[in-house]
C-alpha cells in the first residue's frame, strides 16, 4: 500500500494526478482557441483528447481544486463511476481524488466529457499568454545556499536562500554541520550565524518531508532524526562563543537554536516564531530545557506548545534576544560591537565559555535525545503530515 508519505514524496517531483493514469501534468495556463474547435454542442472523444492534450501545453498551475475537478471529470469521462477502493485516511492525496471522482456520482460518461472540455476551454480562454522569462526574484544572491566567510577573526556562516525565507534543507543541516566543525579550528574568535534578505530563517524546509527514500517513511524518519541530534550536538559542543546576528523573522528550529547561543543581537524588525502546535510538531534545538531555563515554564509553554509569536522587544524581555537594535542601523551597530569583541585575548574567550557550558551540556545532550525521539514519531504522524500537505498545496507545491 502506498503510503501518505510517498505520495507527498511522489507530488513534490511531479504532479499527484499523473499517478492515476489521468494526463495532467499542467505547467502553464496560456491563451488557447475558444472550445479547442468544438462546434456542436456534445462532447465527442476526440474533443475531450484535444482537451486533454492543451491541459499538457498549459505553462501555469492552475491550482489543486481546478486539478482536482479536472482529474475526477476525466475519469468519470473515460471509466464512468469510481471503482477504486476508499484508500486509507493517511493517503490524504489519493484520498482527495478519490472523493472528487465519488462525489460525480452516476454521472454519465458524456456529461463528464462535455464538463471536462467546458472547464478547460473556459480555464484557457481566461489565462493569459505566456511572459518572458522573469528576472531572479528580489534579494536572490550568487553563492549557495550556505555563505561561509572568516575575517577579522569571526566565522560567519549566512543562510542564503532569501527567495525561500531562508528555509533549511537537508543539504543545509549537513553544511552547517561541516562549517562549525570547521568553525571550530579556525583561527575565528566568534561564530556567527545570519540570513541574507528580508529573513533570518524560515526554520526547517518543509519539502524536507517529501524526500522519502524506497525503504518509507519510517526509515526517513529514524535517519532524520539522528541528522537532527548530531546537528544539535554540534551547537551543544561547539567550543567557541556563537552569537546570531538576526536580521529578520526566525521561525521554528532557527528559533529553538538560540538558547544554545551566547548572543543573541536582533533588529527590530524580528521576531520570533515556534509553530510546532499548527505544524502537529514538538520542541527541539535543547528548547524545551533552555526556554522555560531562561524565561519560565509558562512563557516558554506559550511559544513551545501554543506558538505564540514574540516580537523583538517580548524576546529580549524573556531573556532569549541579548539586544535590540533599530533594523536602519542594526548591521552598522551590531558588527562594531563584534569586531570589538574580537579584540579580547582569545583564550580566555574560550575558557570562560567552555566554564559556562561544561556545567550544563551532559543533560543538553540528553534533552536533544529525547527531543529528537519524540520528533521521530510526530514526522509520522497524522497531524504533522496534514500540517506539512496544507501547507505545501497552498503553495501549489503539490
Ligand atoms: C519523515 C520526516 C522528515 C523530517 C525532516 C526533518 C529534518 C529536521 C527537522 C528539524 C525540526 C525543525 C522544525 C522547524 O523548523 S518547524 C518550522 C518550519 N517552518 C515553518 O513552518 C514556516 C513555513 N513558512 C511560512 O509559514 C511562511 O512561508 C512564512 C511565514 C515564513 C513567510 O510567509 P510569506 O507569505 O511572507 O512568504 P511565502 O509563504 O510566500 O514564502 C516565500 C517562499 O518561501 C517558501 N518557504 C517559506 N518558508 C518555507 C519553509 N519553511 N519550507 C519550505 N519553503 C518555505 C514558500 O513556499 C515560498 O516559496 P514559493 O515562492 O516557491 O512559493
Amino acid at each position: 500500500m502506498t503510503t501518505m508519505a510517498q505520495v507527498i514524496c511522489g507530488l513534490a517531483r511531479r504532479w499527484c494526478f499523473g499517478a492515476l493514469g489521468s494526463p495532467l501534468q499542467v505547467p502553464c495556463l496560456q491563451a488557447l482557441p475558444l472550445h479547442l474547435g468544438r462546434t456542436a454542442t456534445r462532447a465527442s472523444q476526440r474533443d475531450l483528447e484535444n482537451a486533454v492534450h492543451q491541459v499538457k501545453l498549459w505553462k501555469k498551475d492552475p491550482g489543486n481544486e481546478v486539478k482536482l475537478k479536472l482529474y475526477a471529470l476525466y475519469k468519470q469521462a473515460t471509466e464512468g463511476p469510481c471503482n477504486l477502493p476508499k484508500p486509507g485516511m493517511m493517503d490524504l492525496v489519493n484520498k482527495a481524488k478519490w472523493d472528487a471522482w465519488s462525489a460525480l456520482g452516476s454521472l454519465p460518461k458524456e456529461t463528464a466529457r462535455e464538463n471536462y472540455v467546458d472547464l478547460v476551454s473556459s480555464l484557457s480562454a481566461a489565462s493569459e499568454p505566456p511572459s518572458p522569462a522573469k528576472p531572479a526574484a528580489d534579494g536572490e544572491q550568487a553563492g549557495g545556499d550556505l555563505v561561509v566567510t572568516s575575517e577579522n577573526h569571526i566565522t560567519t556562516i549566512t543562510f542564503n536562500r532569501p527567495a525561500k525565507k531562508n528555509a533549511i534543507t537537508t543539504q543545509m543541516y549537513q553544511d552547517i554541520m561541516l562549517a562549525l566543525q570547521a568553525a571550530s579550528k579556525d583561527d575565528s574568535v566568534l561564530t556567527v550565524l545570519t540570513g541574507n534578505g528580508e529573513y533570518y530563517c524560515s526554520g526547517n524546509d518543509l519539502t524536507n518531508f517529501t524526500d522519502i527514500p524506497p525503504e518509507g517513511p519510517e526509515e526517513k524518519a529514524r535517519t532524520n532524526a539522528i541528522l537532527l541530534r548530531e546537528f544539535v550536538d554540534c551547537f551543544i559542543d561547539f567550543p567557541k562563543p556563537l552569537v546570531a546576528v538576526v536580521n529578520g523573522p526566525a521561525v521554528g528550529i532557527s528559533v529553538t537554536l538560540l538558547g544554545l547561543f551566547d548572543l543573541v543581537y536582533a533588529s527590530d524588525r524580528a521576531t520570533f516564531h515556534t509553530p510546532f502546535g499548527p505544524l502537529g510538531l514538538s520542541p527541539e534545538g535543547c528548547s524545551s530545557y533552555t526556554f522555560p531555563k531562561m524565561m519560565g515554564p509558562s512563557k516558554a509553554a506559550e511559544m513551545l506548545i501554543f506558538g505564540r509569536k514574540l516580537t523583538a522587544q517580548e524576546a529580549c524581555a524573556q531573556g532569549l534576544v541579548t539586544e535590540v537594535f533599530p533594523d536602519s542601523t542594526f548591521q552598522k551597530e551590531v558588527w562594531t560591537r563584534l569586531r570589538a569583541y574580537t579584540k579580547l585575548p582569545p583564550n580566555a574567550v574560550r575558557t570562560s565559555r567552555e566554564v559556562m557550558r561544561s556545567k550544563g551540556r551532559e543533560r543538553l545532550h540528553a534533552v536533544n535525545a529525547e527531543e529528537c525521539g519524540a520528533l521521530q514519531q510526530r514526522w509520522l504522524s497524522e497531524e504533522c503530515t496534514s500540517a506539512v500537505v496544507r501547507f505545501l498545496s497552498r503553495r501549489g507545491k503539490l
